[in-house]
C-alpha cells in the first residue's frame, strides 16, 4: 500500500473549494500519475458555517490553521488565503519551520517574502511551490524552472492579470462601463479580496518580480517594479488606440538592461500585429525570449477556480512525486540582489491624453511643454468633448528619452487648464 501525501488546505474560497473539487474529481487518475494518492486531511478557514457547496464532513477542521504545522497527520499545507503577510506569512514559516512542505497562491507573499521563505525550504531541502500565484492555470513557473533553464532569458513580458484583461477587453468590444465590468470580474471570482490590487496594477506587479527572479536568477525586487494601473482608462483611449492600429493591454515587463534590472507594469498600446494583442477576456500570456529557445509564449486561464486549482494540485503532484528543494530557478543563496534600471534612460513612442478645459489656447501649452522639455509630436490624434464639457487631447510621441516625457508633464504640473493628471502608455515595440 501506497502512502499518500496528506494535505492540509487553508483557506476554502474560490481557490481552496476548487482544489477540493478537483481532487474529488480527479483523485484516482492524479494517484496513478503522482505514485500515490493525495488525501485532504485537514481544512481550515475563517467561517466554518458558510455553506460552499460541498460536503465538507469527511474533512478534520482546524479553527487554527497554524495548527497544521504541528499535525504529524499533515505532510503538506497549501495556502490559499491572500496577503503578502500576517496569517498567511506566518503560517509559511511555521509549516516550513515544521518540516512540512509548502504550497501556495500567493503572489503577494512571494514577491515580498519569496527569498526569506525559498531560504528557509532550501536549508532543510523542503519543497516550497507556487505555479498558482503567477498566471493561474498557466505552467509558466514549470516551463521557467524547468523546460527552459537552459537558456539565459532575454526578457519575459506578459499579460498578467486577469481582472484588467477582462476590463479592458470587454470595454473594447462592448463599450462597457468600467466598475459594471469590475464588478462582473468579482462576481466571476478573478479579482483579489481587495481589488485596486488587480486595477492599480499591484497584482502584476507581484508576478512580475517573480517571473523575473525566475527568469533572471536575480532576488526577488517587488519594490523595484514601476507601477501603473488602468483606473483612469477610459473608452475614448480604447478607441484612439484603435484608430492607430493599436489594442490597450495591461502589461508586465521585466529584462536587463546593461546589467540592470527593469521591471515595469503599465497599460501599453500593443500593435494589432502582436499576439498579445489577441489575448482576450481573463487569458493570461507570458512571453519569455531566451537565448537558445527563441520566443516562448505561455498563454491560458489566469483566474478562477478551476485553473487555478489545476495549478495548485499540479504542484502537488510533484510533492508527491518526491520535487523539493530550489525553489526558483537556481538555489536561494545565489540569487543576488539587482542593481534597478532607469526608465528614464530608455527610448520610445508615448501616447499621452489630457482632459483641459474648454478654453483658447491650452493646445499650445501643452505643445509649448513638450517643445521645452525635446518631446516632438508625432501625431495628434484627436480632441474630442467629454460629456463634462471638457476637452480629450490624445497624441502620440516621436521616439523620445522617457525622461523628457516625464520632464514635459512635470512643466504642466501646475497648469490650471489640466483636468487630473494625463495618462502616458508606451508604444509596444521590439526594444521594449
Ligand atoms: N481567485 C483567483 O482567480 C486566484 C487567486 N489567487 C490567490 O489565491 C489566494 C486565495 O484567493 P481566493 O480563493 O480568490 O480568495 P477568497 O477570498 O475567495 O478566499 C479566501 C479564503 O481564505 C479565508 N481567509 C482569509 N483570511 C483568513 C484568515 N485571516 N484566517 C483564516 N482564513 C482566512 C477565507 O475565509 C476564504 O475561505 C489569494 O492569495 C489569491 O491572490 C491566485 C490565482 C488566481
Ligand atoms: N486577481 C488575479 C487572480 C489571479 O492571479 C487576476 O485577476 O489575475
Ligand atoms: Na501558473
Amino acid at each position: 500500500m501506497t502512502t499518500p501525501l496528506r494535505i492540509a488546505l487553508a483557506g476554502l474560497g474560490t481557490v481552496g473549494s476548487g482544489v477540493i473539487r478537483l481532487i474529488n474529481e480527479n483523485g484516482a487518475m492524479i494517484a496513478q500519475r503522482a505514485g500515490r494518492p493525495i488525501e485532504i486531511s485537514a481544512i481550515s478557514a475563517r467561517d466554518r458555517a458558510r455553506d460552499r457547496g460541498m460536503d465538507l464532513s469527511p474533512y478534520k477542521w482546524a479553527d487554527d490553521m497554524n495548527d497544521f504545522a504541528a499535525d504529524p497527520g499533515v505532510d503538506c499545507v497549501v495556502e490559499m488565503i491572500g496577503g503578502s503577510d500576517g496569517p498567511a506569512l506566518d503560517l509559511a514559516r511555521n509549516s516550513l519551520k515544521s518540516g512540512k512542505s509548502f504550497v501556495t497562491a500567493n503572489k503577494a507573499m512571494i514577491a515580498h517574502h519569496g527569498m526569506e521563505l525559498a531560504s528557509l525550504a532550501e536549508k532543510q531541502n523542503l519543497a516550497l511551490k507556487y505555479e498558482a500565484a503567477v498566471a493561474g492555470g498557466i505552467p509558466v513557473i514549470k516551463g521557467l524552472r524547468e523546460g527552459a533553464s537552459a537558456n539565459r532569458i532575454e526578457r519575459v513580458y506578459g499579460i498578467l492579470n486577469g481582472t484588467c484583461n477582462y476590463i479592458l477587453t470587454t470595454m473594447e468590444k462592448h463599450g462597457s462601463d468600467f466598475d459594471a465590468v469590475l464588478k462582473d470580474a468579482q462576481d466571476l471570482g478573478y479579482a483579489e479580496a481587495d481589488p485596486s490590487f488587480d486595477i492599480d496594477g499591484v497584482d502584476a506587479a507581484h508576478k512580475l518580480a517573480i517571473l523575473a527572479a525566475l527568469s533572471f536568477g536575480k532576488a526577488v525586487d517587488f519594490d523595484g517594479v514601476e507601477i501603473a494601473g488602468i483606473r483612469d482608462i477610459v473608452a475614448a483611449d480604447i478607441g484612439q488606440a484603435k484608430a492607430l492600429g493599436y489594442r490597450i493591454r495591461l502589461l508586465g515587463m521585466a529584462r536587463i538592461d546593461d546589467g540592470k534590472l527593469f521591471q515595469r507594469v503599465n497599460p501599453y498600446l500593443v500593435p494589432e500585429s502582436h499576439p498579445l494583442a489577441h489575448i482576450d477576456g481573463s487569458t493570461n500570456a507570458v512571453v519569455a525570449e531566451g537565448n537558445f529557445s527563441g520566443r516562448l509564449m505561455f498563454q491560458g486561464a489566469g483566474a478562477g477556480d478551476g485553473p487555478t486549482a489545476s495549478a495548485i494540485v499540479a504542484d502537488l503532484i510533484d510533492i508527491a512525486r518526491g520535487d523539493s528543494g530550489t525553489v526558483f530557478a537556481m538555489p536561494a543563496s545565489k540569487m543576488a540582489a539587482s542593481e534597478r534600471a532607469e526608465s528614464g534612460n530608455r527610448t520610445g513612442k508615448s501616447y499621452i491624453r489630457f482632459i483641459v478645459a474648454d478654453k483658447p489656447g491650452v493646445l499650445a501649452e501643452i505643445t509649448a511643454a513638450m517643445r521645452d522639455a525635446e518631446v516632438s509630436i508625432e501625431s495628434l490624434i484627436q480632441t474630442e468633448k467629454t460629456n463634462e464639457g471638457s476637452v480629450l487631447i490624445s497624441m502620440v510621441t516621436h521616439q523620445s528619452l522617457e525622461r523628457d516625457v516625464i520632464q514635459s508633464l512635470e512643466k504642466l504640473s501646475d497648469s490650471s487648464s489640466l483636468q487630473g493628471a494625463p495618462v502616458v502608455m508606451h508604444l509596444l515595440s521590439d526594444e521594449d
